[in-house]
């Protein structure tokens, strides 16, 4: 598998605490890959960094996708936001934050569709609909707010926005975290047939080895801002060689 993603030595310092501390890691073209952690390890700072919505202090980024291989931190700031509406997705842990709740639910996907040039009203309104159906809200609500809708509807909108371009890229930020714990299993389903489907790399952050175990083909373990041990999913969860591995799996994995 090629590469899709390349982060090199990346450090990001808040005050006293390293929170990235020489990160590297790659992301390959249709692989998901899970970061795990504790609260604090840094997981969510290397997303957001690795998704140019903050900078590193140091370190390099590279996209490989596209038509030629960018650095994003050569990108000025309307490049970097036309990466993120075009080839990139994010789908945030608040979906609600995250949506426009004044905005109908097809609005919220056509939206999308019309920052990639989408034009014409029926074919947009008819890729909402489906993608409504795709995930499981169905197409009959199309003209509803998002405002009622419960949390776990939230976040399958969330993914229908997200998803209904094609990204090549889709950043996951505990996209179950939150809901409801006969939701989570839906929309991790959901999540996981829909990336097989599209064929779209994740990186998936989460402090759930269940879900990592449910959806990514690697995983790294980060503590303290570094990445203490990476490698097949299965193997990291059921092998795992580092100290603080091995007591994230026995903490949290029933043996
Ligand atoms: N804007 C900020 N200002 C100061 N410190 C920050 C900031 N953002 C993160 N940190 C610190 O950096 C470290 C890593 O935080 P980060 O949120 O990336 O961890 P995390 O693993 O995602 O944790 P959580 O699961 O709780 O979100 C923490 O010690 C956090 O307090």
């Amino acid at each position: 598998m090629s590469i899709l993603l390349q982060a090199t030595g990346l450090n990001k310092r808040f005050q006293s605490i390293d929170a990235l501390d020489d990160v590297s890691l790659t992301v390959s073209r249709r692989e998901i890959l899970a970061v795990v952690g504790e609260s604090g390890s840094g997981k969510s700072t290397l997303l957001a960094t690795l998704a140019g919505l903050q900078t590193a202090d140091s370190g390099r980024i590279t996209y490989y996708g596209g038509d030629r291989p960018r650095d994003i931190g050569d990108m000025d700031e309307m490049q970097l936001r036309r990466l993120q509406r075009t080839q990139w997705g994010f789908i945030h842990q608040n979906a609600r934050a995250a949506l426009r709740l004044d905005v109908s639910a097809g609005g919220n996907i056509g939206e999308r569709l019309m920052m990639n040039g989408a034009r014409n009203y029926g074919d947009i309104r008819e890729t909402a609909a489906r993608w409504l159906d795709e995930v499981e809200i169905g197409r009959e609500r199309i003209d509803e707010m998002p405002l009622n809708f419960s949390g776990g509807m939230l976040q399958r909108l969330q993914i229908a926005a997200t998803l209904v371009t094609s990204p090549e890229l889709v950043f996951m930020d505990e996209p179950t975290t939150g809901l409801d714990v006969s939701v989570q299993a839906r929309v991790l389903d959901l999540i996981r047939n829909l990336v097989h489907k599209l064929d779209v790399a994740t990186i998936i952050v989460t402090h759930d080895l269940g879900v990592a175990r449910l959806l990514a083909d690697r995983t790294v373990v980060m503590q303290g801002g570094a990445i203490v041990e990476h490698g097949l999913t299965d193997q990291v969860l059921d092998d795992p060689q580092h100290p603080y591995t091995q007591l994230l799996v026995s903490s949290v994995l029933p043996s």
